[in-house]
C-alpha cells in the first residue's frame, strides 16, 4: 500500500432516491476536493433502510441510475468510489450490495452482503432474508495503491470473514453499514475495533446520518479505527465527512512488534475459504 486519503461520507437518507443519489454525488465530490483518493459511502445511501422497500427501490448493475452515477463521478474525479451500498436487482433476486469503482469510471467489485441480518431483539425485530438473497462470494479490490476488502454492516460481526479478506492481502476493512440505536451504542465501537486489533488493519465504517423520525434510525458515528485498535476519525450523527491518512507504516510497524498473523498455529487450527 501507498499513504493515501481516504475520506466517509455520512450523509442522510430519505424516501427521494432521486434526491438521495444527488445528495450522495455531493458529497463525494465535497470529500475529493478535500483530497480523498478513496471515498466511502453508507449501506443502502439510495433508500430508506426498510426491508419491504428494497425490492421497489432496486436497481440492475446494467440500467441503475445509482450504479451510473457512481461511475461517472468516479471518473470525473480519478478516485475509488466504494459505493456503500444500494438494492441491487437480479433477475429474480434483490441483493444488498456494494459496488467499487476505480478512477477510470471502471467497477473495481462487487460485494453483495453475505450475512442478513435476521434478527428478534427487544424493540428491533429485522429480517433482511424476507426482501433479500445472500451474497457468496468474499470481495477484496486491488485498487493498486492499496488492497480493500469490503464487507458490508452484519457481516463486520463474523470475523473469520474479516480474516480471510486479511489472508488475502488486504490493507484497509471498509465497511457501509448502518447499526441503530440498540445495537450501535453496544456494539458498533467495539466491533469495528476488534476486527482491526485481530486483524492489524484499518477500519473504515460509513453510516447514515441519524433520521430521529425514520422508522430505522440508524446509529450514524462513522469510525476509522487503525491497526492498534485506535480510532482515529469519528463522526458525530449528523451529516459529516470524516477523513485519514492511511498509512502502510502503521501496518507494518504493528505487525512488526506484535506479530499476530504470524504466530497462529496453523499446525492446530486453520480457516478454511469453500
Ligand atoms: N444493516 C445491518 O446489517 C445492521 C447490523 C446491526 O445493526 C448489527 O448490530 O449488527
Amino acid at each position: 500500500m501507498d499513504k493515501c486519503k481516504l475520506a466517509v461520507c455520512q450523509i442522510k437518507v430519505t424516501s427521494d432516491k432521486g434526491f438521495n443519489i444527488s445528495h450522495a454525488e455531493d458529497s463525494v465530490r465535497r470529500a475529493a476536493r478535500q483530497g480523498a483518493q478513496v471515498v466511502v459511502l453508507p449501506e443502502m445511501f439510495n433508500c430508506p433502510y426498510e426491508t419491504h422497500l428494497f425490492p421497489s427501490y432496486a436497481e440492475s448493475y446494467s440500467k441503475g441510475e445509482t450504479v451510473q452515477m457512481m461511475s461517472r463521478v468516479a471518473d470525473q474525479l480519478d478516485i475509488v468510489l466504494v459505493g456503500g451500498s444500494i438494492p441491487e436487482r437480479d433477475g429474480d433476486f434483490v441483493y444488498n450490495t456494494c459496488f467499487t469503482f476505480g478512477p477510470r469510471g471502471d467497477l473495481l467489485g462487487r460485494h453483495r452482503k453475505v450475512h442478513l441480518f435476521d434478527v428478534d431483539l427487544p424493540n428491533l425485530k429485522v429480517q433482511e432474508s424476507s426482501t433479500l438473497g445472500p451474497g457468496n462470494e468474499l470481495t477484496v479490490i486491488d485498487a493498486g495503491f492499496c488492497k480493500i476488502g469490503v464487507m458490508i454492516c452484519f457481516d463486520v460481526r463474523f470475523p473469520e470473514l474479516a480474516r480471510l479478506l486479511v489472508l488475502a492481502g488486504i490493507d484497509v476493512l471498509v465497511i457501509p453499514a448502518a447499526f441503530n440505536l440498540i445495537t450501535g451504542p453496544a456494539h458498533w465501537d467495539l466491533t469495528m475495533r476488534a476486527r482491526a486489533v485481530d486483524n492489524q488493519v484499518y477500519v473504515a465504517a460509513a453510516s447514515p446520518a441519524r433520521d430521529d423520525r425514520a422508522d430505522y434510525v440508524a446509529y450514524g458515528h462513522s469510525i476509522v479505527v487503525d491497526p492498534w485498535g485506535d480510532v482515529v476519525a469519528r463522526a458525530g450523527t449528523g451529516e459529516e465527512i470524516i477523513m485519514v491518512e492511511l498509512d502502510p507504516e502503521k501496518i507494518r510497524e504493528v505487525r512488526g512488534r506484535l506479530p499476530l498473523l504470524t504466530q497462529r498455529r496453523t499446525d492446530l487450527y486453520e480457516i478454511i475459504r469453500k
